[in-house]
């Protein structure tokens, strides 16, 4: 089966693909056994391919950078003349170019796995390479032929430190090909994010790349035709800033399009009338404060939901005047102080959000930073602000929004990596017709899993956590533990700090020197605290000592609400070969029991470490059941909008 990479509508003003109508059911059942298996295929690694890439690459290791150059121009010359079917010469030739350009940049020749990744991703496939494998050089594979070819490449990342970090690191690489690259930074102006995006590869968060996206929408004032865009951009310049959406390789595809897609994205600018929103706020939040659980209302926590009853309706009916008129009517009063109430019981500050200078940040569960320019919807950010007693923002009114499912839809070629897909192949094709394969590992994995230790209480795990990590650290070996919140990477600083452990925490409320802690977690003896953020795409070095001593041992210290969370984190060790050990140690009041069954985790400490483990590991599938309906559901109704908006005549 040949290969294959369109990725350019031809002439297109605007490129991208069209906002399709949702598939049905049937639709969807017959695509299963048709076109999944044919685009599986098409994309499975192919041993044969990655040998003539080597070969390829013998006869170039002797030319002069004169010569290969010359090759380069060649080679892209011909890569653009075939348009969406190369054929296989010409893709190993630009392979081997790639590696050779590589070899010589950056000492680093891509091995054939790397080469098999990188295919897959050309031909459209979510391509599973174990963690620690090298997904980082074998996109540039992919990302340099796709652009030899005349695409325009996004590299979209996981979070912003890596888009920086990444384009920082192939930009050498990428200049040897006559490539541009650029990482866009988050924050910058709408002149640099344009001359960002006008770069021939650009490297991205999936978050900055939709706004952006949405902006132009905006911009295009519903002339979203060729010709419309075409006579706009004649008399008053484009005005868009991205040439769009033509060619996307997605690192940690999961983190990206599947973890993020629990929310959509929104385009909003400040609302007149602040003053009164901040005054309705306040006054829900003093209400809610006089307000008793059980006598006033109740609090579904498996739902996350906020009931009022009859003695909380008529107090809050008496309280109503301390609210603005405008709130006084009872479903919006009541609303008011659902969401107050929530913002006190259920969401909790250095978990779900933090403080930073007199601002609420939200941190993601899934990746551990603070999204700052992010607030949750529906008046409960401001409630939030109430309960901290900081300035109140004000709700913001939506210009445009969109999914993650439905925006990455719209590039006209879609590809990615990760080391965890299996678990979600299923939504990568019934969202993304998106197929999964498997990519071997360069070297056989020595990393030990080490038996999962459960106490009771969390004041026995803290001091067992601390005690390994001192046992480690004495004999040489380096020591990530993984904490899930804040405040939890706070009581295993305390628990090493009473042994006399020196240590570094790295943290969303402690982010500013995130490069420096990581670059020193692989040194002999070191021991860094880490939330998410060093669970996906942080490359911890070891140090020859360190290697010697047994490599890096990762200690999890809390389920996440997803098995591949747990994966990545255990990921960080016993990386390309290297020697290295994982394990967990859990309690009985982890939080990912609270959330989805409160009611028996006191119940269950008193049973054996078997029991709370799994009631752990059934919390696990249950949340990550709960999350893939929420998506479901989102993407559901982000579908019927785009219906309903396309009826009355908005196509986009
Ligand atoms: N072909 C190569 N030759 C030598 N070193 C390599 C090669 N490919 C990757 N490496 C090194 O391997 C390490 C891991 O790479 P990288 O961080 O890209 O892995 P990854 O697959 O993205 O891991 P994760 O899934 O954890 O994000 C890096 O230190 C990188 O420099």
């Amino acid at each position: 089966m040949s290969d294959t990479f369109p990725g350019q509508a031809p002439g297109a003003f605007y490129p991208r693909a069209p906002a399709e109508p949702a598939k049905s059911k049937l639709d969807r059942w017959i695509e299963k056994y048709t076109a999944l298996p044919r685009l599986r295929r098409r994309a499975r690694p192919k041993r044969f391919f990655a040998w003539r890439v080597l070969r390829c690459g013998k006869t170039l290791s002797g030319m002069s950078d004169n010569r290969l150059l010359a090759e380069l121009h060649a080679t892209a010359h011909g890569l653009r003349a075939a348009r969406a079917h190369p054929g296989e010469a010409l893709l190993v030739r630009s392979f081997a170019l790639i590696r050779e350009c590589a070899g010589r940049e950056l000492d680093q020749r891509h091995y054939a796995t790397q080469i098999l990744g990188a295919r897959a991703v050309l031909n459209g496939a979510v391509a599973e390479m174990q963690t620690g494998e090298g997904k980082t050089l074998a996109i540039t594979l992919a990302a340099g032929t796709a652009a030899l070819a005349g695409r325009r490449v996004h590299v979209i990342t996981a979070n912003d430190y890596l888009a920086g970090r990444d384009a920082d690191t192939m930009r050498g690489l990428y200049a040897r090909l006559g490539l541009t690259c650029a990482a866009v930074e988050p924050g910058c102006t709408l002149e640099q994010r344009r001359a960002a995006f006008a770069a021939d590869i650009v490297y991205a968060s999936g978050k900055e790349v939709a706004f952006t996206f949405l902006r132009d929408r905006v911009a295009m004032g519903g002339r979203s035709g060729d010709i419309g865009l075409r006579t706009r951009a004649y008399f008053d310049g484009s005005g868009l800033l991205l040439p769009g959406l033509q060619f996307a390789i997605v690192d940690e595809i999961d983190s990206v399009m599947i973890d993020e897609a629990r929310t959509p994205l929104i385009l909003s600018v400040p609302p007149a009338d602040a003053r009164i929103e901040a005054e309705a706020a306040r006054a829900a939040h003093a209400i809610a404060s006089e307000m008793k659980e059980g006598r006033d209302y109740r609090i579904d926590r498996l739902r996350h939901a906020v009931e009022l009853n009859r003695t909380g309706c008529d107090r809050l009916a008496n309280l109503a005047e301390l609210m603005p008129d405008a709130w006084r009517p009872a479903p919006i009063r009541e609303d008011a102080v659902r969401t107050a109430i929530s913002a006190i019981h259920l969401h909790r500050r250095d978990e779900h959000y933090i403080l930073r200078e007199g601002k609420v940040e939200i941190v993601d569960e899934f990746t551990g930073r603070t999204m700052p320019d992010r607030s949750w919807s529906a008046g409960l950010h401001q409630a939030v602000e109430a309960k901290e007693g900081v300035e109140i923002t004000t709700r913001r009114v939506t210009l445009a929004q969109i999914t993650f499912q439905r925006f990455f839809r719209r590039y006209i070629h879609l590809g990615g990596m990760t080391g965890t897909a299996t678990e979600a192949a299923d939504e990568f094709w019934s969202v993304y017709d998106l197929p999964v394969v498997r990519i071997p590992t360069h070297k056989r994995s020595r990393r030990r899993t080490w038996k999962t230790q459960v106490s009771a209480r969390a004041a026995t795990k803290w001091a067992r956590v601390a005690k390994r990590a001192k046992a480690l650290s004495d004999r040489g070996r380096p020591v990530l533990i993984g904490t899930r919140t804040v405040a939890a990477s706070e009581a295993a600083s305390a628990a090493l700090h009473s042994l006399g452990v020196a240590h570094r925490v790295l943290s969303a409320a402690q982010d500013a020197d995130e490069a420096a802690v990581v670059a020193e977690a692989g040194r002999a003896g070191a021991v860094t605290v880490a939330t998410n953020m060093a669970g996906r795409g942080t490359d911890i070095i070891l140090d020859a000592e360190a290697r010697k001593a047994g490599g890096l041992h990762v200690i999890m210290t809390e389920m996440h609400s997803s098995r591949r969370i747990d994966r990545q984190l255990a990921g960080r060790a016993g990386r390309q070969g290297d020697p290295g050990s994982a394990e967990a140690i859990l309690c009985a009041e982890d939080s990912l029991l609270p959330e989805f069954g409160r009611r028996y985790s006191r119940l269950i400490a008193r049973f054996g470490g078997r029991v709370v483990l799994s009631a752990l590991s059934d919390a696990q599938r249950r949340a990550e059941r709960t999350h893939v309906a929420a998506r479901r559901r989102l993407l559901e109704l982000d579908e019927q909008m785009a219906e309903n908006l396309s009826f009355t005549g908005t196509p986009e």
